[in-house]
């Protein structure tokens, strides 16, 4: 018997050598770190902690962006389509990519899995059978030896150190290291094409595969906590993942049971959304992001789900999502002023507010887009109305006569009362639409810069067409300290304010962070006036 048992278990450890030796490990991830494959690179090390564990990355400077992610997914433990987030030591987000800068243990980023699925890591088939054949044959030889012979024991913990080794890169599957159906290992020889040489199409089409790749993932709940703030941080986030969480808004506000939307659907409207936002430096998709993650954290903030319909937060929500799409990046003083097909469409009432609510509409017109489609006729007619509201009273020119309306009824404000509520959820969208400001500075302040540019952008080919130029655009004629300060003591102050009368939770959250951006921006203003006087003298 034992004669056997030893035949067998030779064969058995022949296997195991010849799988292990076969099964490729390109680079090696421990305790301590990785090491990169081949020899004689110029490498550099990143130190991270990650759940926390210290660890090292090594790669080189000719590692693709795709190559050095999938390196941090492999020290995270995380598949391929998860959020890694990587953090400095003052918490700010740091690019994963070959560009980052070698760190010491002392100045080590963290890593974060920011959304993750649960399913396990799972060894390959032909390990487990032949680790359970090994367990069983040595209990085999075990019994008529009495002893474990010393080769079997280095081997096993050859294969345990084996088992780490590929629970650590087990998500480094696209290097071969598992065995894949035929068409998948075919569909990976094809070169990765470069995002910047893909069409807009092609991009597009490749963000829509990132979300719905995504779109299953667990977002952890630090990351939906924050959501619910305006301290939540949108420079980090790519496009895919801002559908993510978008889609992540619309489940956790339950808009999906309510008003039966299939999951499907809601991808498909988000992606027509996220395509009908224009590549400008403003009012682009991640504006419209900020703009409904504000409007979705006022209505945490406020807990406005116990105070109206839930019909009308979807109202709220929707009508942030699509309240700047297919904007030009020109304002509607210059489409009146150049007579565009917009003014003459719109007879120079709200050209461009009146156009986002019509591309709006027009993308819910496709059935597989329309997340309005299960509701009835009289639902889609309320939310129909809602939106057109709510997205009308963005337009600027209309600031002061919303305002006005919001402040009279303030005093005795009854959310019972259909007036009241109508006005403020107008107000609602249009804080959300004007809160770069109370968010934390190095958020805000990129923002200001992005909107300066459009303002340039305009009011240099106002001049060149010789068109009125809008003086806040003017670049001649503007500095960032003195658009802020009358922008924020004019009309982010008045409005804010009279807001969180209704809503005192409100003061720490907007007021407060409004306040501060106003000292900040009045110091630089006065400084640089200053500077002015002294030159000058
Ligand atoms: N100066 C200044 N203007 C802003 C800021 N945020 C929004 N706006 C203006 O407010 C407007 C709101 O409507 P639009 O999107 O048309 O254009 C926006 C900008 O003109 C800001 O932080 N500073
Ligand atoms: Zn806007």
């Amino acid at each position: 018997m034992s004669g056997l048992a030893l035949c067998q278990l030779q064969v058995t450890l022949h296997k195991l050598k010849v799988f292990m030796s076969e099964s490729r490990v390109p680079f090696f991830i421990s305790g301590a770190g990785h090491v990169l494959p081949g020899s004689g690179m110029t490498t550099k090390i990143i130190h991270f902690m990650v759940n926390g564990r210290p660890e090292q990355a090594e790669f080189g400077a000719d590692c693709s962006a795709a190559d050095v992610k999938d390196l941090f997914r492999a020290a995270a433990e995380a598949g391929p389509h998860h959020i890694l987030k990587l953090y400095n030591t003052n918490g700010s987000v740091v690019n994963i990519s070959p560009l980052l800068e070698a760190n010491s243990e002392d100045s080590y980023f963290r890593l974060e899995v920011v959304a993750s699925n649960l399913k396990s890591v799972g060894m390959p088939k032909e390990l487990d059978t032949m680790e359970y054949r090994l367990h069983y044959l040595e209990s085999k030889v075990n019994e008529d030896l009495g002893k474990t012979p010393t080769i079997i024991s280095d081997l096993k913990s050859q294969v345990e150190s084996f088992k780490r080794k590929l629970e650590s890169v087990e998500h480094l599957s696209w290097m071969g290291l598992f065995k894949e159906d035929s068409d998948q290992q075919l569909s990976k020889l094809s070169p990765k094409p470069k995002t910047s040489k893909l069409s807009m199409h092609e991009e597009r089409q490749q963000v829509r595969r990132e979300f719905l790749n995504m779109s299953t993932l667990q977002v952890t709940e630090e990351v939906r906590e924050h959501l619910k703030t305006p301290i939540f941080d949108n420079w980090q986030w790519e496009d895919a993942e801002m559908l993510v969480l978008l889609q992540v808004m619309f489940t956790d506000l339950e808009f999906l049971t309510a008003f039966h939307i299939e999951l499907d659907v809601l991808q498909n409207f988000l992606f027509k959304v996220y395509c009908h936002y224009n590549s400008i430096p403003f009012h682009n998709f991640r504006h419209c992001f900020c703009v409904t993650q504000m409007m979705y954290g006022l209505i945490w903030l406020t807990d406005l789900q116990s105070k109206i319909a839930r019909i009308d937060l979807l109202i709220m929500l929707t009508s942030a999502l699509c309240h700047d799409l297919d904007h030009p990046g020109y304002n509607n003083v210059y489409q009146i002023n150049a007579q565009t097909d917009l003014a003459l469409r719109y007879n120079d009432i709200s050209p461009l507010e009146n156009h986002h609510c019509a591309v709006a509409f027009g993308i819910m017109s496709k059935q597989e887009c329309n997340i309005l489609k299960n509701l009835t006729c009289e639902q889609y007619k309320y939310i129909r109305g809602g939106m057109i509201k709510c997205i009308l009273a963005t337009d600027m020119a209309r600031h002061n006569e919303i305002l006005n309306k919001f402040k009279t009824m303030r005093p005795v404000f009854n959310f019972t009362n259909k007036e009241h509520k109508e006005v403020l959820m107008n107000i609602m969208v249009k804080v959300s639409d004007i809160s770069n400001e109370a968010r934390p500075m190095a958020v805000a302040e990129p923002w200001l810069d992005c909107l300066l540019q459009e303002f340039f952008n305009q009011s240099d080919t106002e001049k060149l067409k010789g068109l009125p130029v809008t003086p806040f655009m003017d670049r001649d004629k503007v500095s960032k300290p003195s658009s802020q300060t009358n922008f924020i003591r004019f009309v982010l102050l008045p409005l804010f304010s009279e807001l969180t009368k209704l809503f005192p939770c409100l003061e720490q959250h907007i007021l407060e962070p409004v306040r501060r951006a106003l000292e900040y921006y009045s110091d630089l203003e006065r400084a640089s006036k200053e500077e002015e006087r002294t030159t000058k003298a």
